[in-house]
């Protein structure tokens, strides 16, 4: 396991961590993330006794890094670092029996223990036909599976990986992933700085949320691996989804929203009206919606990337105050665009609206919307920085430059 108590670590007199407080116990897999520059790196030397902290205290196994023996610590951590270069040419196999040296007294040889070793771990990270070959003939893909393969020789209770996926094709990626989760199963202590935040909230069981030094976040993905919180650290807006075939978080990064940009009023619900979402979202539009039933697919989809929504509960009347807080979202909008069924307040705001359409391909538009391609419908809208907009707007209350 790993401990760290309230550690803070400065790099030529720069403030790199600080107050960091992390415990990892046997059988967990904890991904770093964080934007570049956040600290991960660090935090991984730190485990590692590379780093020494300026404050606080670092134990792997009740065993303080800091002043045990580089050969001590080899026996309790391997690392899989960010840069997979091996200053000279050996063989494959050559590398990874470095694994074992934290084992071997100065003047061993290699045993049966060393040799399987070895050999599993070749299996594992699927680099044994590359065995014979020389290091510096493998692409960079490859010299990262044989670094893993090195640190898996070594048989460590922790097993830090630094961007372990970094330059893995998909195949691997998740093979290597997968692997580390089995070995947290089987009881290791695994820590990886991930930047696939994807990747990091599917095979880890915990996140820590690193920003400027400091742990923003600590738990289960779905916990810290929020909008809100992934933008406070990246500051880049995201859309956080559900992966529909893991069932765990997916994170869309969001482009900036432009000034001027068009703003369209989405009308409607289900499938149809996600999808509408979708697309006016990819052509650049602010979108906002409502109102929607609480769970239908589009207040999934507009409450991920909408940028306002107004819901109100399924299967009962709608409130008149859900109504005009749709209706000032409509008035605001540069137009309405309809999507799916469109009944009772929303039809009667579909109508009142001066510019109403509905794209084309949509399934049953009604007869009051213009049907429109989605070049065509931001053609409609003219330039957003015009004076001459198509339609007048009441005043937002936003930035928009107008
Ligand atoms: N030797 C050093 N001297 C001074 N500052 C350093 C040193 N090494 C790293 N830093 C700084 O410490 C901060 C944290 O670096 P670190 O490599 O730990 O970040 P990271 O989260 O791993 O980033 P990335 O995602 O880009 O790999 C950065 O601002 C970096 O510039």
């Amino acid at each position: 396991m790993i401990e760290l108590d309230s550690v803070g670590v400065e790099l030529g007199e720069t403030p790199v961590l600080e107050d960091v407080s992390l415990d990892v116990p046997e059988g967990a897999f904890l991904a770093l993330v964080g934007p570049n520059g956040a600290g991960k790196t660090t935090l991984l030397r730190t485990c590692n006794g590379i780093v020494s902290p300026t404050a606080g205290r670092v134990r792997v196994d009740g065993h303080d890094v800091t002043s045990s023996s580089p050969r001590d610590v080899g026996r309790l951590v391997a690392t899989v670092p960010q840069t997979t270069r091996v200053a000279f040419e050996f063989d494959v196999a050559d590398v990874v029996a470095m694994g074992r040296t934290p084992h071997r007294g100065r003047f061993e040889t290699t045993d049966a223990d060393d040799r399987t070793a070895v050999e599993s771990a070749l299996e594992r990270t699927d680099t044994a036909r590359f065995a014979d070959r020389s290091i510096d003939e493998l692409s960079g893909g490859e010299r990262q599976r044989v670094v893993l393969a090195r640190a898996l020789a070594q048989e460590t209770p922790v097993l830090l990986l630094d961007e372990p996926t970094a330059s893995l094709d998909i195949n691997h990626q998740v093979r290597t992933l997968a692997l580390a989760r089995e070995l947290a199963t089987a009881g290791r202590t695994v820590v990886a700085a991930i930047h696939d935040l994807d990747l990091a909230a599917r095979f880890c069981d915990r996140v820590a949320l690193l920003s400027d030094g400091s742990v923003l976040a600590d738990g289960p993905p779905e916990a810290v691996l929020t909008a809100e919180r992934l933008e406070s650290a990246f500051g880049v807006r995201t859309a956080v989804g559900t992966n529909p075939v893991t069932g765990t978080p997916a994170v869309t990064p969001l482009a900036d929203e432009p000034p001027g940009r068009h703003r369209v009023h989405v009308l409607g619900r289900g499938t149809d009206a996600a999808r509408t979402i979708g697309r006016l979202i990819e052509r650049g539009v602010a979108v906002t919606v409502g109102v929607v039933p609480e769970g239908d697919a589009a207040s999934v989809t507009a409450r991920a990337v909408a940028r306002e929504v107004v819901v109100a509960p399924p299967f009962e009347p709608v409130a008149d105050d859900r109504v005009a807080a749709a209706a000032t979202l409509v008035d605001r909008a540069d137009a309405v665009v309809v999507a799916g069924p469109v009944g009772g307040p929303n039809e009667r705001l579909a109508r009142e609206s001066t510019q109403t359409f509905a794209l084309h391909g949509a399934s049953d538009p009604p007869e009051y919307a213009n049907i429109v391609t989605d070049a065509e419908l931001l053609e409609a809208l003219g330039d957003p920085f015009s004076a001459e907009r198509t339609r007048p707007r009441a005043d937002d209350g936003g930035a928009r430059s107008e």
